[in-house]
């Protein structure tokens, strides 16, 4: 079976994104490259670490009218992502723009698409913090609102908490991509995730990939870390 662990490596330092990547490649499925790194590294900064094998996760959580989003879906197609991130609160129009790029773009240069998959409500939100941007309903009902707006509109699955892992199941059916960060070891801090629960429990709920950063990064043993959760995970 393979590993559902991609490493989120969120860092701006390109020497320590690939240390890290080439220490942890035989303990995870993937790794995660975000805003952190992309901003202060670039195409040329993917590429090194993309350049190691490894499925590639792009998260620049894209949020924006339809014409920009779909320009700058075409970019992240050409990093090779293997998976990529919008925000579901840009609308239907925006993801299907996003979708169709990336499908045509990929067509164009004869690469397999990235899976985009649409970010609900970040995981650093608890209900108060959702109702302060205009969630004004059960946290649970916003994701699944969210979830099915994703799915109708061509996304290939959706980023949300562990804690909605199993209602968005019976909603969107078996095949759709559950991509699930606030994932903590019971060893590890919460730090600001405030949605969240263990690797094992994630994964018996339905998670199809599981974002882990600071847990496996954060450790005095990055790659000891990763083998423990691998372990938790029965891999
Ligand atoms: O899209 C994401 O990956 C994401 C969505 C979300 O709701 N919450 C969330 O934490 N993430 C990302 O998942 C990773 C979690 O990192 P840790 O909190 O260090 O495990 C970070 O890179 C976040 O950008």
């Amino acid at each position: 079976m393979t590993n559902p662990v991609y490493v989120a490596i969120d860092t701006t330092e390109a020497a320590r994104a690939i240390s890290l990547a080439e220490r942890l490649k035989g303990q995870v499925g993937g790794f995660k490259l975000g805003l952190e790194y992309f901003t202060a590294n670039g195409p040329a900064g993917m590429e090194a670490v993309s350049g190691l094998g490894m499925p590639l996760f792009v998260d620049l959580k894209l949020h924006d009218i339809p014409n920009t989003v779909a320009a700058a879906m075409k970019g992240v197609v050409r990093l090779g992502a293997a998976i990529t991130t919008i925000h579901a609160s840009g609308g239907g129009a925006m993801i299907r723009a996003a979708v169709d790029a990336a499908n045509d773009e990929a067509a164009r240069l004869g690469m397999v698409p990235p899976a985009v998959v649409a970010v609900t409500v970040l995981t650093s939100l608890d209900q108060a913090g959702a109702e302060q941007v205009g969630f004004d309903r059960p946290v649970l009902d916003q994701v699944k609102r969210l979830a099915a707006l994703a799915q109708e509109s061509g996304a290939a699955g959706i980023v949300c908490s562990p804690l909605e892992v199993e209602a968005v199941r019976a909603l969107c059916g078996p095949d759709f991509k559950l991509v699930i960060p606030g994932i903590r070891p019971a060893w590890s801090e919460a730090g600001d995730q405030k949605r969240f629960l263990t690797p094992a429990e994630a994964r018996a709920k339905g998670a199809d990939v599981l974002v882990i950063g600071r847990p496996i990064t954060g450790a005095a043993d990055p790659a000891e870390a990763a083998g423990r959760i691998k372990a938790e995970l029965g891999l």
